[in-house]
C-alpha cells in the first residue's frame, strides 16, 4: 500500500481537483474580537492539541489561520511585549499529531509537520499521549524532539528507551527553573496526565510518585528564589476531571510554598477551561486542532515578592484587575482570553491591517505548509459529500450524525474481507477514533486524516454466536469501560442539560435561548468557566451538543428476511481488542484473533473508498 492507502495510487482517482484555502472576508465578515487585550507584568500566549492542524480549517472561516500566520503573530506580540517593558512567554502543552494529513500522511506521523510547528519560539514545551502511543514516535520525541528545544522541553514525568544505552530517561528536562526578560524567576514544571495508554518504549510516572521523586523535593527546597511557578502539562485544569492531576501536584508546590503565585495551564480534553485553584493559583486550557489560542495575563509583582524590572502598569493597553477569587487577599491580578484561530483575531490584537500584517517568516511558513500540503497531494478530491455530518450537534441516531450517517455505511461498505463476504458481520469501534466533523462539498485527501486519523487495525474474531456478540456494544457503553478509555469525554453532571444532552467539545453548557445572542455573531464556542461567560474573545452564538456514547456498532450481510445469523465475524480496532475480549467474557483469549482484511488495512483506510463509492455525484463540480 502507498501513501493513499490500499486503494492503488493516486492516478486512480477519478476525480482530482484541488480545495484551496477560503478566504476571510465576506460573507461572514461582521465576527471579531471584542476588545483588547488586557496586558500584565507577565503574559501568556498558549496552544494545545493542535494535533497537526497546521494549515488551519480550509473550511471553517473563524478557525482559517495558518501557522504562518501565528508565527507572524507571536512575533509581534513579542516585540510588543518588548516595547511595552513587560514578559510574554510562550507556552505548548503537546499533542501535535493524529488529526489531520499534514501531521499523518507521511509514512511516520510528524515527518512533515514538525519542523513546521518548530518555528514557534517557545519558553515552554511538553509531551502529550499522543506522542507515545507509537513507538517510532515515542523515540523522534525523544532523539530530535525533545534535543533541538533543550531545557524549554519540559516532561517532569515522562521517560522513554534510549536504544544506546538501554535505560529509561527523561524525555526532557524534568524541570526548568529560569529568568525571564524582565527578571522573573520562573519554575516549571511539565506534567502529563497518568496516561497508561502508552507503548513500552516508554514510563509516564504517575504524579502520586513523581511529587515524592527527589528531584521535584530538591526543586521545591532549592535556595534559588521563585518568584512564579509555571505548572503546564498536557493536563486538563478542571479539578473535578478524572483524567486530571494537577491538583495533587498543586497542593505538593503549596506545602512549601504557600503564596508563590502558580500559573497552571493544561490541555487533553480539547476545551477552553480557565479554573481558579486559590488566591493566587489559576489555570488555562485552550481547546484543540487550531481552533484557540489562549491568553493569560498576570500582575501583581513588586520588588518585595519578585525580582521583576519592567514596566509594572503597561501603558495604553487595559491591564488585568481582576483577583482570582472575589475578596482575595493575594497581590496578584489576572485576565484570561480564548481567541479565536484566524487572521481577523491575529490583525485586530496586532493592531495591524491585512497589508501590513505578514512578516516574511510568517509567509515562509505559509509557502512550507503549502509545499507540504502539495507534496502530500491533501488536497485532491475524492468524492463530493452531499450534507454536513457531525460528532455531536446531533442525537446519535439522527441522520446528520456521522456514525449513521457515514461511518456505518462506509465500514459496512467497505472493511470486507473477500474470503469472507458471505459471513455475516459485526464491527465495533470507539468513536473516540472518529475525530472531527464532516463539511459538505469535496471530500479530500485531507479529509480523510482529519475523520479518521489513526492507524488502529481492523480485527476480527470468526464465527462469535450472534447472542455474545451482539451483546458486546452493550457492555462496551457500560460505565466501566468509558472511564478505562475516555475518561475525559465521560460528561461530569453539570455539565448534562435536559434540552440538548452532554454539552461538551465545543464548550456549549448554556441551553439554547439563555446563550448571549446579537446581530452578525456566528456559531461557535460560547464558554463557561470559573469566572463566567466572559472569555471568548469573539462573541459566538452556541452549537447544540448532545451525549454520545463510547463505542458504536455496525452490521453488514446480515439475512435479507430481518432474522439474526447464527454466528457473525466480530470485527473491531486493535485499539479496543482487550476490551473486546473482556466483554465476550470466558473462552476468547487473544490467540482468536486475527487481522480482518491484512494487518495493515487500519481506521485511516476506510473512508476514501467510502468516498469513492458513494459520494461521486456532482463530484467535477462540487461546490465548497
Ligand atoms: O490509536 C488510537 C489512539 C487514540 N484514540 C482515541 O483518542 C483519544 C485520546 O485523544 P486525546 O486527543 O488525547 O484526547 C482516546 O481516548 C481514543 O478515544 C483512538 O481511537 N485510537
Ligand atoms: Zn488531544
Ligand atoms: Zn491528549
Amino acid at each position: 500500500c502507498g501513501d493513499h492507502g490500499c486503494y492503488g495510487p493516486i492516478d486512480k482517482v477519478e476525480h482530482v481537483r484541488h480545495v484551496k484555502r477560503m478566504q476571510p472576508g465576506a460573507p461572514n465578515a461582521t465576527y471579531g474580537p471584542k476588545a483588547p487585550l488586557e496586558w500584565g507584568q507577565v503574559n501568556f500566549l498558549h496552544t494545545t492539541d493542535t494535533h497537526g492542524w497546521l494549515e488551519g480549517h480550509l473550511k471553517e472561516q473563524n478557525y482559517g489561520a495558518d501557522w504562518g500566520d501565528f508565527v507572524t503573530f507571536s512575533r509581534r506580540m513579542k516585540q510588543t511585549a518588548g516595547n511595552m517593558g513587560v514578559d510574554l512567554l510562550l507556552v505548548d502543552t503537546g499533542d501535535l499529531h493524529d488529526g489531520n494529513g499534514v501531521s499523518d500522511a507521511t509514512k511516520q506521523d510528524g515527518t512533515k509537520s514538525m519542523p513546521i510547528f518548530d518555528e514557534i519560539e517557545y519558553d515552554l514545551l511538553t509531551i502529550g499521549n499522543h506522542e507515545l502511543y507509537v513507538t517510532e514516535v515515542a523515540y523522534q520525541m525523544f532523539n530530535e524532539y525533545a534535543k533541538k528545544w533543550g531545557d524549554r522541553y519540559v516532561t517532569s514525568n515522562v521517560k522513554v528507551l534510549n536504544q544506546k544505552t538501554g535505560k529509561f530517561e527523561y524525555v526532557g528536562a524534568t524541570h526548568r527553573y529560569f529568568t525571564t526578560p524582565k527578571g522573573l524567576r520562573v519554575m516549571a514544571f511539565g506534567v502529563l496526565f497518568d496516561f497508561t495508554g502508552n507503548s513500552n518504549a516508554s514510563q509516564v510516572i504517575k504524579a502520586k510518585d513523581m511529587i515524592k521523586e527527589s528531584w521535584f523535593n530538591e526543586a521545591l527546597a532549592s535556595k534559588e528564589p521563585v518568584d512564579l511557578f509555571i505548572l503546564f502539562g498536557h493536563n486538563p485544569v478542571r479539578p473535578t476531571d478524572s483524567a486530571s492531576t494537577f491538583k495533587l501536584v498543586l497542593d505538593a508546590i503549596r506545602a512549601s510554598h504557600a503564596k508563590t503565585p502558580i500559573q497552571v495551564l493544561g490541555g487533553h480534553s480539547h476545551i477552553r477551561d480557565f479554573a481558579v485553584y486559590d488566591d493566587s493559583a489559576v489555570g488555562i486550557e485552550s481547546g484543540r486542532y487550531c481552533e484557540t489560542l489562549g491568553w493569560m495575563s498576570v500582575s501583581g509583582f513588586d520588588s518585595s515578592n519578585s525580582g521583576f524590572k519592567g514596566v509594572k502598569n503597561p501603558h495604553g493597553v487595559p491591564n488585568p484587575s481582576r483577583p482570582a477569587k472575589e475578596g482575595s487577599k493575594s497581590p496578584f491580578v489576572y485576565s484570561r482570553r480564548y481567541l479565536d484561530w484566524n487572521r481577523k483575531t491575529f490583525l485586530y490584537h496586532s493592531k495591524q491591517t491585512e497589508k501590513t500584517y505578514d512578516y516574511h517568516s510568517g509567509l515562509r511558513v505559509t509557502g512550507d505548509i503549502t509545499k507540504v500540503r502539495d507534496e502530500l497531494k491533501l488536497g485532491q478530491v475524492y468524492g463530493c459529500a452531499p450534507q454536513d455530518y457531525c460528532i455531536d450537534c446531533a442525537p446519535f441516531t439522527d441522520p446528520k450524525n456521522i456514525f449513521p450517517g457515514v461511518i456505518y455505511p462506509a465500514v459496512s461498505a467497505v472493511v470486507l474481507n473477500e474470503t469472507r463476504k458471505d459471513k455475516s458481520r459485526i464491527i465495533l469501534g470507539n468513536t473516540g477514533a472518529i475525530r472531527f466533523d464532516l463539511h459538505k462539498g469535496p471530500f479530500t485527501y485531507d479529509d480523510n486524516f482529519i475523520v479518521a486519523p489513526f492507524r488502529d487495525v481492523f480485527l476480527y474474531i470468526a464465527d462469535v454466536p450472534f447472542d455474545k456478540a451482539s451483546a458486546v456494544l452493550d457492555k462496551l457503553n457500560k460505565g466501566i469501560v468509558n472511564k478505562r478509555f475516555v475518561s475525559t469525554r465521560v460528561p461530569s453532571d453539570e455539565c448534562t442539560n435536559p434540552t440538548l444532552g452532554y454539552m461538551s467539545r465545543r464548550d456549549v453548557r448554556e441551553p439554547r435561548g439563555i446563550v448571549r445572542r446579537q446581530d452578525g455573531v456566528v456559531p461557535g464556542y460560547t464558554t463557561k468557566d470559573d469566572w463566567g461567560t466572559d472569555g471568548d474573545d469573539t462573541e459566538h452564538s452556541a452549537i447544540p451538543s448532545y451525549r454520545i456514547p463510547g463505542y458504536w456498532e455496525a452490521r453488514a450481510s446480515f439475512p435479507k428476511d430481518g432474522s439474526n445469523p447464527d454466528k457473525v465475524d466480530l470485527i473491531f480496532f486493535d485499539f479496543i481488542q482487550s476490551l473486546v475480549l473482556q466483554d465476550l467474557g470466558a473462552g476468547y483469549t487473544a490467540d482468536m484473533v486475527q487481522c480482518y482484511i491484512n494487518c495493515t488495512f487500519t481506521s485511516q483506510d476506510f473512508m476514501l473508498p467510502y468516498a469513492k463509492l458513494a459520494w461521486q455525484e456532482n463530484v467535477d463540480d462540487c461546490p465548497l
